[in-house]
């Protein structure tokens, strides 16, 4: 079997495409401008592209895009006066602290300070909270991506189901689970003290591989035909030593020639995380107008 390829940058495309017309309906309609905001701390390269992509993105989606940064080496009471502000803002129905943070600071306790009204990365408490009970919230961006890329593969019914989510993170993997278990699948996290998890990957009909470690996820690991999604993004060296390449958590030739669909690094995942994170914005922009919030 060689696995169909599951291609997240044109899912992401359509879906920011569709953010786009039900944002230009809401500014005619209702004279609403929904605005992200998104602060970044330090000089992480990788985290400035993100977040230029974020800017360029939500700007492109016809949003407001408001951007905030930080010196490496600020106070952390810097942050958490920023946040204030922004939850003060009536312009900013979304609010994002790009992660990770320099090490003196505190992401918990910064993230508990946004208005879970406008955490549209969908990380606060309450957001965990009303999602592990099964009420509306919002919901972190890159689970919320990996089950939309599932539902297009296994269509909306995906009840009974073996889902094995490897990796127990509150960013990805417990976000994963629960939603899958709100999907009525038979849910297991596994971890690393999991026991003889070749075996327990092998029972999923839905495999996430969510641990960040480059390639753990063998061939053989994999059920004939199974649906395997792969969040990780790992930096590895080239073979000839000319710079890095990027790969997942799953070793990908091998598991395309065992499942039945498979995501891509990059290409597969990643690409969703920025489309929900503006899905989110919309959603947060309706619901503190009170309109009905649009199904994506
Ligand atoms: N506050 C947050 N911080 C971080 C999040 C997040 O969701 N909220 N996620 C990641 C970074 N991230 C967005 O912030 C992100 C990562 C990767 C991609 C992406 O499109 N990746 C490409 C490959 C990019 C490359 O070549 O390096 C892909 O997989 O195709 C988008 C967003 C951590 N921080």
């Amino acid at each position: 079997m060689t696995a169909a390829i599951i291609d997240g940058k044109a899912f992401a495309a359509g879906l920011r495409q569709r953010v786009a017309q039900h944002v230009a309906r809401l500014r005619e309609d209702h004279g609403l401008v929904p605005g992200l905001a998104v602060v970044l701390v330090g000089d992480d390269p990788a985290s400035h592209v993100y977040v230029r992509n974020k800017g360029e993105q939500t700007k492109a989606a016809g949003m407001n895009s408001f951007e905030f940064r930080l010196p490496d080496d600020a106070p952390e009471s810097a942050l958490l006066e920023r946040v204030a502000a922004l939850n003060a803002d009536p312009a900013v129905h979304g609010i994002l602290v790009q992660l990770p943070l320099p090490k003196h600071m505190d992401a918990a306790k910064v993230i508990d300070l946004i208005d879970p009204a406008k955490d549209v990365d969908g990380f606060h408490v309450v957001n965990a909270g009303k999602l592990a009970v099964g009420a509306d919230g919002i919901v972190p961006c890159t689970p919320l991506g990996c089950l939309m890329l599932i539902r297009d593969r296994l269509g909306p019914r995906l009840a009974g189901l073996n889902a094995v989510v490897i990796g127990r993170s509150n960013i990805v993997g417990k976000p994963m689970a629960q939603l899958l278990l709100r999907e009525s699948c038979t849910v297991t996290v596994a971890h690393s003290k999991t026991r003889d998890l070749p075996a327990l990957a092998r029972s999923a009909d839905i495999l996430v591989a969510a641990v960040g470690v480059p390639e753990m996820v063998k061939g053989d690991w994999v059920k004939p035909g199974a649906v395997v999604i792969d969040v990780g993004m790992n930096r590895i060296p080239k073979a000839d030593g000319s710079g890095t390449r990027l790969v997942g958590d799953v070793a990908f030739a091998e598991a395309a020639a065992v499942a039945g669909h498979i995501t891509p690094v990059p290409g597969g995942v990643g690409p969703m995380t920025i489309a929900c994170l503006l899905a989110n914005t919309l959603t947060a922009a309706c619901a503190r107008a009170g309109l009905p919030v649009p199904a994506l």
